[in-house]
């Protein structure tokens, strides 16, 4: 699959000098979104992904049709405020802001396998508070799953030592 196809670069978006990746004309190929998919399934199944855990909000477009095709369940690490129950927190920089992410504190049982999965890996902060949620309810993290990573970025540095699958990679 030629990936570079279905994404489109947009200059200048959020912010001035920022080159930001848009997935959607990947989401609307039903063929291509299903490709990918399947991809990172293969990933997730030789690392013995129990659970997928994906941030909000293209992590979720990512991990849950992944936790689908693995028939696992897949659980949200949302933005500051917006999950119901009681929430262990992480606050986080990215390659144009901060913020805090959040877990229902019950939503991993300890020493669960988990794939944490996302659309795009920068500068690396957000998987690595996905990543620090996880470990801090007693997950056991296997693996690290995205459509696109932006080597330059160095995110891998962040997540070093954990399996990780990537489709495309930008320099
Ligand atoms: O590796 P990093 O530097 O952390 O950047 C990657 C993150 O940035 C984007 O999410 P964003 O925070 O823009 O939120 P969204 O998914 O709600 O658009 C993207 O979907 C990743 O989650
Ligand atoms: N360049 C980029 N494109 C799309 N999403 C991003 N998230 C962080 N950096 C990004």
């Amino acid at each position: 699959m030629d990936w570079n196809s279905k994404i489109r670069e947009i200059l200048d978006f959020p912010q001035p000098g920022i080159r930001f990746k848009d997935i959607t004309p990947l989401l609307a190929d039903g063929s291509a979104y299903r490709q990918a998919i399947d991809e990172l399934a293969s990933f997730a199944r030789e690392v013995g992904a129990q659970l997928v855990v994906g941030p909000e909000a293209r992590g979720f477009v990512v991990g849950a049709p992944l936790a689908y095709a693995l028939g696992v369940g897949f659980v949200p690490v949302r933005k500051r405020g917006k999950l119901p129950h009681r929430t262990v927190s992480v606050e986080y920089a990215l390659e144009y802001g901060t913020d805090v992410l959040e877990i229902h504190e019950d939503a991993v049982r300890p020493g669960q396998r988990v794939v944490v999965a996302d659309d795009l890996l920068a500068t690396g902060g957000t998987m690595a508070a996905t990543v620090a949620l996880v470990r801090k309810l007693g997950g056991f993290v296997v693996g690290a799953a995205f459509f696109i990573e932006l080597g330059a970025l160095g995110g891998r540095d962040r997540l070093a030592g954990l399996p990780i699958r990537t489709l495309i990679r930008y320099d």
